[in-house]
C-alpha cells in the first residue's frame, strides 16, 4: 500500500532520515505500554521528517504506526510514511486512524516535530469531564508552563481533531491538550519530547486528581510559574 513512486522521489539523504525515524518511532511506541499510557492498540506516536529541498515545510513527511497493530508486533519496517496531507506514501498497512490529526498538527504548527496520542487513565478522566488540569505543581510549571488545557469534542474521520489540537495549543504554552471525551494529544520538537509530555501529563493528572480528593489545591502565582518554566525550558539538563 504505497503511492506509485513511494519514497523514490525523495533524496537519498531524506530516505535515510526516514529510515532512522522508522527505527525511532517504533522504539518510542514501546514507551506507551511501558508507562501504562495505553491498552490494546490504542494510542500512536509520529515524527516529522523535514524535506530540506522545500523550505516552507509543505514537502515534509511523517512516520506513524500502522492502524490496529499490537504494540508487541510493531517494528521499524511496519511503520508507515505519510505526507502532511495524510496520504500514505510508503507502508504495507493502513496508517493510524489518527493520521489526519497528526498531519493537520504538522501542517499548521511548523515547530512541531513529534505528536503523540494516548488514552492514559487520569488524563482521559479529566478529558471526560472537559476540565483543564490546573497548574498547582512545580512539575507542571516546568513542563507545561501553566494549566493543561481542554480541546473541543471532535469525532475522528476528518480534520476536526487536528483543528481542535492546533486551535487549543496555539493559545497555550502546554505541549499537551486534553481532547474532550477522548484523551490527551501531545506535541514536541521531536517524537521523544512528545512522548515525555504524554508521560508527564499522566503523572500530573494523577497527582492533581489525588490532591483534589484530599482538599483544595493551593494556587501558584503566575510569576512563579513563569520563572519555573523559563528555568526548566532553558537551563535544566543543558
Ligand atoms: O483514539 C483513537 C482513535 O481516535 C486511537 O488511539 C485508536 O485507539 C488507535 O488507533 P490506531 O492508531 O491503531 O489506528
Amino acid at each position: 500500500m504505497s503511492d506509485a513512486q513511494g519514497l523514490a522521489k525523495y533524496s537519498e539523504a531524506m530516505r535515510q532520515e526516514i529510515a532512522q525515524a522508522r527505527e525511532l518511532v517504533a522504539q518510542l511506541h514501546a514507551q506507551l505500554p511501558r508507562y501504562e499510557l495505553v491498552v490494546w492498540t490504542a494510542g500512536n506516536v509520529s515524527q516529522r521528517v523535514r524535506n530540506p529541498e522545500v523550505a516552507d515545510g509543505s514537502a515534509d513527511v511523517f512516520v506513524i504506526k500502522p492502524s490496529g497493530v499490537a504494540y508487541e508486533e510493531l517494528t521499524a519496517e511496519s511503520m508507515v510514511v505519510c505526507t502532511l496531507d495524510g496520504e500514505l506514501i510508503d507502508g504495507t498497512r493502513a496508517p493510524s486512524s489518527d493520521t489526519a490529526a497528526h498531519a493537520y498538527t504538522y501542517q499548521h504548527l511548523a515547530h512541531v516535530g513529534g505528536v503523540v496520542h494516548t488514552h492514559s487513565t487520569y488524563a482521559t478522566a479529566w478529558a471526560a469531564r472537559g476540565e483543564e488540569i490546573p497548574c498547582v505543581l512545580t512539575m507542571m510549571a516546568d513542563e507545561f508552563g501553566g494549566p493543561i488545557p481542554v480541546g473541543p469534542f471532535a469525532i475522528i474521520g476528518d480534520d476536526s481533531i487536528g483543528r481542535g489540537i492546533v486551535q487549543t495549543l496555539r493559545e497555550s504554552r502546554s505541549p499537551a491538550v486534553l481532547m474532550q471525551n477522548h484523551g490527551p494529544f501531545t506535541i514536541g520538537k521531536d517524537a521523544r519530547s512528545a512522548v515525555k509530555a504524554a508521560v508527564m501529563c499522566e503523572e500530573v493528572a494523577r497527582t492533581v486528581h489525588i490532591s483534589r480528593q484530599l482538599g483544595d489545591s493551593v494556587p501558584m502565582r503566575s510569576e512563579d510559574i513563569d520563572a519555573l518554566y523559563a528555568r526548566y525550558q532553558n537551563v535544566y539538563g543543558q
